[in-house]
């Protein structure tokens, strides 16, 4: 592939924060593809055939960083199923390494156009988690996991 294809805005704020919830109504509105990196990965997980989903089941229990190429993969994957040009990357780069991963991924097949942030005191972002915890079926929504993903 030649030449910038992909254009990107980037959805950060902590667990609970709000990105899913917003990123909906940007969707609706603008008509930019909603991505979430952390439903990529949960999908990926549910795969049987995938080789990755003992390694994300982990990660995801702990509320520790899935290695950056697994992540790329299943987003880059996700931007080109999808046959569309725009999205929103809702819940990543969660650090610096994910980043630095991006930028060698991603130079040239996508360019990031902004980044929003969502400002949301953790006392809230735990609370808002531990309430969809009664409904959402995640392994994460819970104090101990919390915790670490806080961390
Ligand atoms: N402005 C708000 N006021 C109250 N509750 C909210 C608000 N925005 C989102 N919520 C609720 O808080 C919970 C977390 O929201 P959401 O899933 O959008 O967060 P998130 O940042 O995508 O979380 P995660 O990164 O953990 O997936 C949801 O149950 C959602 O309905
Ligand atoms: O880029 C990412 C995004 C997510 N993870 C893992 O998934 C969980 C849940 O993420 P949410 O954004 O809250 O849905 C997160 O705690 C990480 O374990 C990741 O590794 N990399």
């Amino acid at each position: 592939m030649s030449g910038t294809c992909y254009n990107v805005m980037f959805v950060l704020g902590g667990p609970g924060a709000g990105k899913g919830t917003q990123c909906q109504k940007i969707e609706q509105e603008f008509g930019y593809v909603h991505l979430s990196a952390g439903d990529l990965l949960r999908a990926e997980r549910k795969r049987d055939e995938s080789e990755y989903k003992d390694e994300i089941e982990e990660h995801i229990r702990k509320g520790s960083i899935v290695p950056v190429e697994i992540t790329c993969a299943l987003l880059q994957k996700a931007m080109k199923e999808s046959g569309k040009k725009h999205f929103l990357i809702d819940g990543f780069p969660r650090n610096k390494d994910n980043l630095d991963g991006w930028n060698n991924t991603m130079q040239g097949i996508a360019e990031v156009e902004r980044v929003i942030f969502f400002d949301c005191h953790v006392d809230t972002c735990v609370e808002r988690c531990l309430r969809r915890g009664k409904t959402s079926g995640r392994a994460d929504d819970n104090k101990e996991s919390l915790e670490k993903r806080f961390s």
